[in-house]
């Protein structure tokens, strides 16, 4: 059984219906169990900042899929929840990454795993820890605790779920 942690964000339409949407169709993927959710983050804009600010958070996936198969999920998911991209990091409605595939190191054109850019997103760890509060970067060994320290400023907790799901599996 493969392990991995999905990066979902969103800061066009109604972000929290996205949030949850995109959740409600990785539910729906025959072989893919959504195992765990983080809460969801309010985040200022990284990147490109001249934007409207998101939410954040991100998913474990149990799953015996390759995680090139995963990729194609997210990629799809977004396409079905009517992702139009403009520009980098610009505005989206949904957008989902894989920041880990269980310790792997997966260096392809379409897919680079660990997410690149992950240990630099405040976005992206303060979720990620939630989930994983002792975990590491496979490449570098850092705790992921470790790279999140100064990177708090703009990352908002904006709803938590308590330990119940609030995106219910009695929705699917
Ligand atoms: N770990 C990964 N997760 C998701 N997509 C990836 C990954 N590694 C490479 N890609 C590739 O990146 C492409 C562009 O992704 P996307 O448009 O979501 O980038 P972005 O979210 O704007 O920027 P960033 O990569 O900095 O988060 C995807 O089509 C995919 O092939
Ligand atoms: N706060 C925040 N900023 C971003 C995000 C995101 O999800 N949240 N995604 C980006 C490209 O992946 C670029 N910048």
């Amino acid at each position: 059984m493969n392990t991995a942690y999905l990066s979902l964000g969103s800061n066009l339409g109604d972000r929290y219906e996205m949030l949850r949407d995109a959740i409600q169709l990785l539910r729906q993927q025959t072989g893919l169990e959504v195992s765990r959710l983080s809460s969801i983050y309010e985040t200022d804009p990284v990147g490109y900042t001249e934007q409207a600010i998101f939410l954040n958070m991100v998913v474990e996936i149990k799953s015996e899929l390759c995680a090139e198969e995963i990729l194609f999920i997210c990629l799809e998911t977004e396409q079905t929840l009517g992702r139009i991209r403009q520009f980098r990091w610009g505005p989206r409605c949904i957008d989902l990454d894989i920041l880990l595939f269980n310790d792997e190191n997966i260096e392809l054109e379409k897919l680079t795993v660990p997410h690149p850019r992950m240990h630099e997103r405040g976005f992206v760890l303060f979720p990620l820890i939630e989930l994983v509060p002792d975990g590491v970067h496979p490449l570098t060994g850092v705790p992921f605790g470790k790279y999140a320290e100064g990177q708090k400023e703009g990352v908002h907790i904006w709803k938590t779920f308590g330990g119940v799901d609030a995106f219910g599996r009695s929705e699917n």
